[in-house]
């Protein structure tokens, strides 16, 4: 049976980031994954999430654990990308790994948006260097039905990785994240990583029955896997739609954005904040804000005030919080380009109701991980500031 959203809060013992003072006095249930930690009341990450003006600017990486890390490459040799997602120990080291070097505001729990499909039961393998193959793509009717359903025992391991995390994180929020149905759909039907997603988008043309069958089991395993995270103690979920941005605006709102919203509504009362990010999502942005986000992921193609101003236009609604927007192939041209780049990003991000200092898509793998320390220390001497 799946939790309802009242059970999510009790599980996680009340530790909901809008509860200010009743976070450490709520109830503490000898299940709760860690002591009510009252130091995330402050934690520059969650303040800014919701619109609050934190004590410095905070700032995250995607993709922060992983290649970029010689004690990553180190830990990992040996073991497939997929086997250590489902290894507890090794999950929380990786995860702690760039929270030890660069000192940053929020940790990325260590898996893949793949993984709640390989639990489920479906054939694929992350390939070195490729990403993603799945061994019976799924491009029929048949084929969606025959697709399983996640049950939150599947992701144990996963879930025991986040307890060990919040054991020994302190003052340092954990996201959780999971890939969005669009997402998922792209490489389940293409079989792999895709640059037009071709087959993807004619299986929502052709057949939008047999697509919006497709997306809406997505969400459900997206759902789940999001909520196992959250009972297990995460302090902030992210929505990875990163090839959302293949789609026009119609379209999006058409075939993706109501499954979207499934995932990121059935999160509603759960009491963390939610980011939802996709790459070329210029257009999208509003659309992505109106799925169910409190914060809106933001790629480096559009300036931050730009697309807050593009977000309230939109939906007519204000206070909206962004995350953003470094060019990750920045980090490769010195650090005045660096320097210059986040001190325009964090004025441009005043012009939002909040700013969580990003890049604007993933970490790539040769970055001397050194420059990342370096701009977050930099960012650290900043005013932060609406
Ligand atoms: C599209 C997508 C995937 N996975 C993910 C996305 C959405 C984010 C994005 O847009 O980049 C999400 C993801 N994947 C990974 C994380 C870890 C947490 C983090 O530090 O951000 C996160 C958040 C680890 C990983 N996921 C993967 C690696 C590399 C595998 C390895 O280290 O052996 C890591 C560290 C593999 C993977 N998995 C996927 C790709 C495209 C690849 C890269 C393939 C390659 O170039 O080797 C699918």
């Amino acid at each position: 049976m799946p939790l309802v959203v009242g059970d999510l809060r009790a599980e996680r013992g009340g530790r909901a980031w809008d509860d200010g003072e009743a976070m450490t006095e709520l109830i503490h249930p000898a299940s709760a994954p860690a002591a009510c930690r009252r130091e995330l009341v402050d934690a520059p990450f969650l303040v800014a999430a919701r619109g609050g003006v934190p004590r410095r600017v905070p700032v995250w990486f995607m993709r922060q654990a992983g290649r970029s890390l010689p004690e990553y490459r180190e830990l990992r040799a040996g073991t497939g990308m997929l086997a250590a997602c489902f290894d507890p120990e090794m999950v929380r080291e990786i995860t702690l790994q760039p929270v030890r070097r660069h000192d940053v505001d929020a940790a990325i729990l260590f898996s893949d948006i793949v993984v709640p499909l390989v639990a489920a039961g479906v054939d694929l393998d992350i390939v070195a260097g490729t990403g993603p193959v799945v061994a019976e793509p799924i491009r029929s009717a048949a084929d969606v039905a025959g697709l399983p359903e996640l049950d939150a025992g599947q992701v144990e391991p996963v879930a025991e990785a986040v307890r060990l995390l919040v054991a020994a994180l302190g003052e340092t929020p954990l996201i959780g994240f999971a890939g969005a149905p669009f997402t998922l759909a792209s490489y389940l039907v293409e079989g792999g990583p895709s640059r037009n997603h071709e087959r993807t988008k004619a299986l929502m043309y052709a057949d939008p029955g047999t697509w919006h069958a497709l997306l809406d089991r997505l969400a459900d395993i997206a759902l789940t896997f999001l909520r196992a995270q959250v009972a297990a103690g995460v302090d902030a979920v992210q929505l990875f739609d990163s090839w959302a941005g293949a789609l026009s605006p119609r379209d999006y709102r058409e075939y993706v954005l109501p499954h979207s919203a499934k995932v990121l509504g059935g999160l509603a009362d759960a009491g963390v904040p939610r980011t939802h990010f996709g790459v070329g999502t210029g257009a999208l942005l509003g659309a992505m804000r109106e799925a169910g986000a409190d914060v809106v992921g933001v790629d480096w193609r559009t300036p931050l005030d730009e697309a807050a101003r593009r977000v309230e236009a939109e939906t007519g609604r204000g206070g909206v919080v962004v995350q953003g927007n470094l060019d990750p192939a920045t980090l490769f041209a010195g650090d005045d380009v660096v320097r210059r780049e986040a001190t325009r990003i964090v004025d441009e991000g005043r012009a939002a109701a909040g700013h969580v200092f990003n890049l604007g898509h993933g970490v790539l793998p040769d970055t001397d991980p050194d420059v990342l320390t370096r701009l977050v220390t930099y960012l650290h001497t900043l005013t932060p500031g609406k």
